[in-house]
């Protein structure tokens, strides 16, 4: 991993669960732009909200990008630590951040001008944690305040959906509204509203190391639906309802039941093929390490876990045992209780 993603422990700012204003801020002067959005974990519904399953998550405010644009002469550019050079000469893999910039210049209505795009991203690529949409979001944000237009959040979401699209094909929405809010989400018929939290609640997330795969485990979970529609359309309704009773169990503070239900997240998204043994691996250490339930998070196929610990004191222990079991990056993340 590059230096700026070295193995960290924080202890997580308080996300409070009440308003949610928009967390996507940026600078509309012509001649400059700014955008911020941050890494997100998903706790219930990856996968099955692509079926229109409801899911929650959570942003990590901690983890933070920043990008910065500017109109210059001449041909547009990213500087970002995965690439630095033209646009039109950017690698497949970041074909998604090319396209978030291409958006925006189409809707300032400005598709060939110059701009310089800046991208500065404290979020782990590849794990789950959302960066493409968060740096799409960052991106759009960026690029559009730079020629003096400020983006509706349905404006935004759009456009982050054209760089989720070149990302992974059918994007549900989920990471692209959780990218942006503020508080913890719930993500149903593609729009996300605040989930009220009836107490303190603090999550683990710990790194297998293993790159995420989500293309390829959307990809396979629908090969996989085409193949044996009864059988996934069971899995998907019960992760589908997990999500369900786990907005419960939020809603009263109840993390011993959320722990329970992650616990069983994980065991039916392993079933519907998108697990990895290092995922198990570090599900089963957080376990050991007392976690109330673990999962993993996002597309899975590698990427990270995400556990309930008992109490923020339990979090620091937790993030010490998962490291100990040979996660190279961990985290926590408190939610306060909104009433
Ligand atoms: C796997 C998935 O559910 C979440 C990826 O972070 C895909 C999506 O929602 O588009």
């Amino acid at each position: 991993m590059p230096s700026s993603l070295d193995a960290r422990a924080h202890r997580g700012e308080a996300v409070t669960a009440a308003a949610a204003p928009d967390a996507a801020a940026g600078s509309a002067v012509p001649g400059t732009g700014t955008g911020r959005a941050t890494a997100k974990t998903i706790l219930f519904g990856e996968h099955a909200v692509v079926y229109g399953r409801p899911a929650v998550a959570v942003p990590i405010t901690a983890i933070p990008v920043t990008a910065l644009a500017r109109p210059v002469e001449g041909p547009a550019s990213l500087r970002s630590a995965l690439y630095h050079g033209r646009l039109d000469r950017i690698p497949e893999r970041l074909r998604p951040t090319g396209a978030a910039v291409s958006a925006a210049l189409d809707a300032v209505g400005r598709p060939s001008a110059g701009v310089a795009v800046e991208v500065r991203s404290e979020i782990p690529a590849e794990r789950g944690l959302g960066s493409s949409a968060a740096v799409a979001a960052a991106i759009v944000t960026a690029v559009s305040a730079a020629f003096g237009r400020t983006l509706s959040p349905d404006e935004r979401h759009e456009l982050i959906q054209i760089a989720e699209r070149a990302a992974h094909g059918r994007p549900s929405g989920l990471d692209a509204r959780s990218v942006v809010a503020t508080g913890p989400v719930w993500f149903e018929d593609g729009a996300a509203t605040t989930l009220a939290v009836g107490g303190p609640m603090t999550f683990v997330l710990a790194d297998t190391g293993v790159a995420g795969r989500t293309r390829e485990a959307v990809a396979a979970v629908r090969a996989l639906h085409e193949e044996r529609p009864a059988h996934v359309d069971a899995l998907l309704e019960r992760l589908g309802g997990l999500a369900a009773q786990a907005r419960v169990a939020l809603g009263t503070g109840d993390a011993e039941a959320v722990g329970a239900a992650m616990t069983d997240a994980h065991a039916a998204l392993n079933v519907l093929g998108v697990g990895d043994p290092a995922l198990d691996h570090l599900v089963a250490a957080a376990r050991t390490g007392g976690a109330l339930g673990a999962k993993l998070t996002g597309g899975g196929r590698g990427g990270c876990i995400v556990a309930v610990a008992r109490d923020a004191d339990h979090a620091d222990d937790l993030v010490a045992h998962l490291r100990a079991a040979g996660s190279p990056a961990a985290w926590s993340t408190h939610l306060e209780a909104s009433r």
